[in-house]
């Protein structure tokens, strides 16, 4: 069983005709856009707005038709992966890299769908290293207000370089051991000068869809 396959295929039963859609970025979201691309070839018409600098690739790749951000006020629909959904489906994201575009997007968006196969459910956030872009100005100082908030910054590496976001930034990987305040985390460390975002997703997943027995299910977020 490919879970992954499941949750990210069964995402694109959401979308509709004429919709503007936010493509995440991840290995889950690419089931979505390959599916996506075989039902645009069967006739469907919609616009895309990607993610990542990866997605937007992909996307042209499978002539998904793409628009710019900047020409629309909202997204009909966005779907994304996830690294972790704890059960009030507040979601740690970023482990490719794209947390901030995707944050900016998912906020767009009408309804947000996220994707996310049985390993990345949790009771608490926090065993995933939650990535924390920060501009690389000072990134030296940043890293010790990270600390003061009791987390253990890793700085992102790519082939012995820190590696660099879509926006040229950089990322610390955080172990913040268990994350029972998500909400107040987010906040803190966003208040952090030279943080530029950080990868909780609290209160904005409007549907988690994930494999039980080998089912896709729906978890649906509590107003
Ligand atoms: O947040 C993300 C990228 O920034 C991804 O959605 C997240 O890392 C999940 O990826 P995958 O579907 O490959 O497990």
């Amino acid at each position: 069983m490919n879970a992954k396959k499941i949750v990210g295929e069964k995402a694109v039963d959401f979308i509709q005709d004429g919709m503007i859609v936010g493509l995440g970025t991840g290995s889950t979201v690419y089931y979505s856009l390959l599916k996506l691309g075989r039902q645009l070839e069967a006739g469907l018409s919609i616009q895309g707005i990607p993610t990542s600098v990866q997605t937007k690739e992909l996307a042209e790749k499978l002539r998904i038709p793409l628009i710019g951000f900047e020409d629309v006020n909202e997204i009909d629909l966005t779907i994304d992966g996830a690294d972790e959904v704890d059960r009030n489906l507040n979601l740690i994201k970023g482990g490719g890299g794209a947390l901030v575009r995707e944050k900016i997007i998912a906020k767009a968006s009408k309804r947000f769908i996220v994707v996310a196969d049985p390993s990345k459910m949790v009771n608490t956030l926090g065993a995933f290293p939650l990535p924390v872009e920060v501009v690389p100005f000072g990134a030296q100082l940043t890293e010790k207000h990270i600390k003061k908030l009791n987390g253990e910054p890793r700085l992102r590496q790519s082939n012995g370089t820190p590696y660099l976001t879509d926006n040229g930034n950089y990322i610390f990987d955080c172990t913040f051991l268990d994350i029972t305040k998500p909400f107040e985390l987010e906040i803190a460390l966003n208040s952090i000068p030279g943080v530029v975002d950080n990868g909780l997703f609290n209160g904005m997943a409007d549907v988690v869809i994930t494999v039980d027995n080998g089912e896709p299910i729906f978890l649906d977020r509590k107003r």
